[in-house]
């Protein structure tokens, strides 16, 4: 069941369900989701309030109300009024704080991208660890139109995600992307059907949700760790990470099942029938994972 979250606002909904999955929702539909000043505040907020709920937190999802936009990037309307440097760093400040402490939450953050994602649309969506777009998605990083560099948090993260080179390109080009260029780019893990993203999204976070939490969640640091120390420190850490995993419950509980399945494959085959409480569907070791 999904609760509603005390601290969502009009314009940025949050909820956690009971399987420990949030979603923020940007919801100005009106405005494809555009960023005024205040729903940048309450998105920072709900991130903050994502820590207080660490212990029970899965996979987090960020998506946008409606069927056409993600988020279309700040608020213009709002912003051609705010524009002095004051007004520049205030911004830069609440989403470039707000994305870095995103992307440093310890479980999965997938950006499920119904919509156009536009210039600070986009850099939302690039701090999200994985991002499932709608086969009719439009993004870009069009900063260049409007005569600006991305500053919360694009300009590194696109450069880690496809190279200098490719980076400088999309920035200086300013286009708007088709979900099939941003597959090629490797910068969506899935294109989904028509208006499907956020329920592929759900879904995978499911299918998360429900691995081993310790596990989930060493994977994500094991990777993070890679990108913010030296590459003798985040081996170490990968060693350290498995030293601990190896010797947990959930690791002896995962080998105890492989054996219990052998052993009773083994008597299957002996008696020629499967026993009742060994044959688990589409989840047996044999079959052909779809998560994957
Ligand atoms: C951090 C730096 C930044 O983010 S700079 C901002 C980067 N974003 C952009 O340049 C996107 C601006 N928007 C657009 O190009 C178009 O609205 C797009 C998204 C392509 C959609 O076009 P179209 O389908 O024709 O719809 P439309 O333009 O009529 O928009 C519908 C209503 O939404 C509004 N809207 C849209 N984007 C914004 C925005 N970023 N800020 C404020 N309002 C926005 C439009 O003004 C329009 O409102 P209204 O219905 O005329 O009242």
């Amino acid at each position: 069941m999904t609760e509603a979250n005390p601290n969502s606002t009009p314009s940025l909904q949050m909820h956690i369900d009971s399987d420990g999955i949030a979603l923020l929702t940007f919801n100005r539909p009106e405005a494809h989701n555009a960023l005024d000043l205040v729903t940048m505040h309450a998105f920072a907020n709900a991130v903050e309030q994502l820590y207080m709920h660490l212990e029970d937190l899965r996979a987090v999802i960020v998506t946008g109300a409606g069927d056409r936009a993600f988020c279309s990037g700040a608020d213009l309307d709002e912003m051609r009024y705010r524009n002095t440097e004051a007004d520049a760093r205030e911004m830069s400040a609440v989403m470039g704080d707000a994305l870095l402490r995103l992307e440093r939450l310890p479980v999965p953050v997938i950006a499920a991208i119904n919509g156009f994602a536009l210039g600070g649309g986009s850099e939302v969506a690039l701090a999200c660890d994985l991002r499932f777009a709608d086969e009719r998605v439009k993004m870009g990083f069009v900063h260049m139109n409007m005569a600006v560099t991305p500053s919360w948090g694009a300009g590194q993260r696109l450069q880690r995600l496809v190279g200098y080179a490719q980076a400088l390109q999309i920035f200086l080009e300013s286009q708007t992307m088709r979900a099939q260029d941003l597959a090629q780019l490797h910068l969506v893990n899935a294109v989904t059907e028509r208006h499907k993203a956020l329920d592929y999204a759900m879904h995978y976070a499911r299918q998360i949700a429900a691995k081993p939490a310790d596990t989930v969640r060493g994977m994500k640091a094991m990777l993070q760790i890679g990108l913010q120390q030296s590459y003798e420190e985040a081996l170490t850490f990968e060693r350290e990470l498995f030293t601990a995993l190896w010797a947990s419950p959930a690791h002896d509980k995962a080998v105890e099942a492989f054996f219990s399945k052998s052993f009773d494959k083994q008597n299957e085959r002996r008696n020629g029938q499967p026993s009742q409480d060994l044959y688990n569907g589409p989840d047996d070791a044999d079959s052909a994972p779809d998560d994957e």
